[in-house]
């Protein structure tokens, strides 16, 4: 959703430029929070193709690469030429030095988290106002040497004597340190300093405008066309519907497929709260059959997300051709489908850039090639924290704006093995036995979600009833983040958590072992499959 292909905008946008950084999104993320919009592109990207996207600023961000290295990704000297003001840092930064005739080498002195700088004083536009000592977070083994021509030397640390410099008649600057990580005492204030001093950046990105600029946007593309919605009651279809109504009213049928995967009580959910919510058009689908079919036998995970893809497609296709067919004989074809699809679900897709497939989002990596419909997907540069303010925004229940994710191919993801109706039902209930635990103990919304997991293919002896049993252990994966990027697994109370336990082993005949995964993302990923 590029505001910036669409021409004059009502906000800045801002490009980061991707050397292969491990959180390149965060950096994204912290412009955001200082409201101005920003947008990932890879460092691959020609300059003319940057320029074209209108950027107000350029910021350049780490890599793992070494710059003075054969094949290190460059930034050219021309990027610096063309008066767009630009922030490099760490990789970006010793890669701006080198193109601008500076030296970057590998000093033997490397530095790695907390370290101490000091800045130069209140004339300078990144550390103006803030304090000359200032704790910064770094993570480089290579260092600048010596500062381009021209340019002011405005942060120093024991080891890196330049550790920072600008250039502002240039609009170039400069940081070793990383401003995006909370670590880094002044980071958002470094940032918010280049965006709106350096390179005047207004902070006009707000939920307001976005609705307003995403809703005059959806219009003009599907103007008096029809569409359909794959609405699942999660946070993100549900906005993504609720914006696309707004734009074009009733030509939105909303479509809910029963695939069989879901959890207990979630299509009475889905058909009260939705349509009470929202007044939108819903369609309620039941394909259990069909989906459960296709999965039989698959137990492996890329598998099982191609043919929940493929599937979703062909029942929207089919209910596509429903709406039609009730919408009279003179009804045009439906040429669009709405997704909730969310920046991490791309990324995590391959679809980043230069990002590696973790795994195939059912709704992006998991598509099918003969896929008829235009995709919709408003959401699809967002964050889930940033849709949830969007929901809020619009107007939503906060009972559906604050809902734990669940994944689109629902329960078929946490049977690790093959998936069969009875494993499904095991796993329902030990799953709602968690939530409903979870939801007592008022712990909703300290975590981001908690997975419960069913090892289909492991069993264990336990000893039941004096009698002995061998049955399948189920964990429980609770988990906190804040944009599901990362995440850290939550420190449930173990009072919580026995009860948990006690209950899945008493009430679900099949399971007698409880465990609890206490990974973090990274290594480990939120849901198994
Ligand atoms: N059961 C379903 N019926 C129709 N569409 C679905 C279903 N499940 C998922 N989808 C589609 O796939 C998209 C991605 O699913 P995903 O689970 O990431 O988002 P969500 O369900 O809207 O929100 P949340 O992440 O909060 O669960 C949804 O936004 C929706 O468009
Ligand atoms: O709609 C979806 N389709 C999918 O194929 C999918 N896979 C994971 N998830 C959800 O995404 C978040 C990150 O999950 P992972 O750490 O497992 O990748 C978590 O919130 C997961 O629940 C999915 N959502
Ligand atoms: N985090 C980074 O961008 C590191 C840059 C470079 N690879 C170094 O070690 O100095
Ligand atoms: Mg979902």
């Amino acid at each position: 959703m590029s505001p910036s292909d669409a021409g004059e905008t009502a906000f800045d946008t801002v490009l980061v430029v991707d050397y292969g950084a491990q959180y390149a999104q965060l950096i994204a993320r912290r412009v955001r929070e200082c409201h101005v919009y920003s947008e990932i592109v890879p460092s691959t990207m020609p300059v003319e193709e940057m320029l074209a996207k209108g950027p107000k600023a350029i910021i350049l961000s780490g890599g793992p690469s070494s710059v003075y290295a054969d094949g290190a990704p460059q930034a050219s000297a021309h990027l610096f030429e063309t008066g767009v003001p630009t922030l490099g840092i760490c990789y970006g930064y010793q890669a701006m030095v080198q193109a601008l005739g500076g030296t970057v080498a590998r000093t033997g002195r490397s530095e790695f988290g907390r370290t101490r700088m000091e800045a130069a004083g209140t004339d300078t536009v990144l550390f103006g106002g803030l304090p000359t000592v200032q704790t910064v977070w770094m993570s480089h083994g290579d260092s600048v040497a010596e500062a381009p021509e021209g340019f002011r030397t405005v942060g120093s640390t024991e080891s890196t004597p330049v550790a920072a410099m600008e250039a502002p008649d240039r609009g170039l600057y400069g940081v070793q340190f990383h401003p995006e990580v909370l670590h880094s005492e002044h980071g958002q204030a470094v940032l918010r300093h280049f965006l709106y001093n350096g390179a005047g950046c207004r902070p006009a990105w707000t939920m307001v405008n976005i609705v307003d600029e995403q809703v005059e946007r959806i219009r003009a593309r599907v103007g008096g066309k029809r569409a359909i919605c794959g609405l699942s009651g999660g946070v993100d279809s549900a906005v993504a519907g609720a914006l696309v109504q707004r734009a074009v009213g009733d030509q939105l049928t909303c479509v809910f497929v029963d695939h069989g995967l879901l959890r207990k009580g979630e299509v009475e959910q889905v058909e009260k709260d939705f349509v009470a919510a929202t007044g939108a058009v819903l369609k309620v689908v039941d394909a259990q059959d069909r989906f459960l079919d296709a999965l039989a036998g698959v137990s492996d995970p890329e598998e099982k997300r191609r043919i929940i893809g493929r599937e979703f497609i062909r029942v929207f296709e089919r209910a596509a051709r429903e709406v039609v067919a009730e919408g009279g004989a003179d009804g045009d074809d439906v040429e669009y489908l709405v997704q909730g699809t969310l920046y991490p679900d791309v990324v995590e897709s391959g679809g980043g850039t230069g990002a590696a497939n973790i795994k195939s989002h059912h709704n992006v990596g998991g598509l099918p090639e003969d896929l008829q419909f235009s995709l919709v997907e408003p959401l699809r540069e967002l964050f889930k924290d940033e849709v949830r303010r969007l929901g809020e925004e619009l107007g939503l229940p906060s009972e559906m704006v604050w809902r734990q994710p669940f994944p689109g191919p629902g329960l078929a993801i946490r049977i690790i093995g093959d998936v069969t109706r009875e494993r499904l039902e095991v796993l329902r209930e030990a799953d709602a036995i968690a939530r409903e635990e979870l939801s007592r103990a008022g712990l909703d919304r300290d975590i981001w979600q908690c997975p419960v997991v069913l090892l289909a293919d492991v069993r264990s002896v336990g000893v039941q009833g004096d009698g002995r049993s061998y049955g399948n252990p189920v964990v429980l994966r609770p988990v906190s983040s804040e944009d599901a990027m990362t995440a850290d697994w939550s420190r449930l109370p173990y009072e919580v958590l026995a009860t948990v336990s006690n209950r899945i082993t008493n009430e679900v005949r099949e399971i007698n072992r409880v465990t609890l995964d206490v990974t973090s993302k990274p290594p480990g990923t939120i849901e198994w499959e």
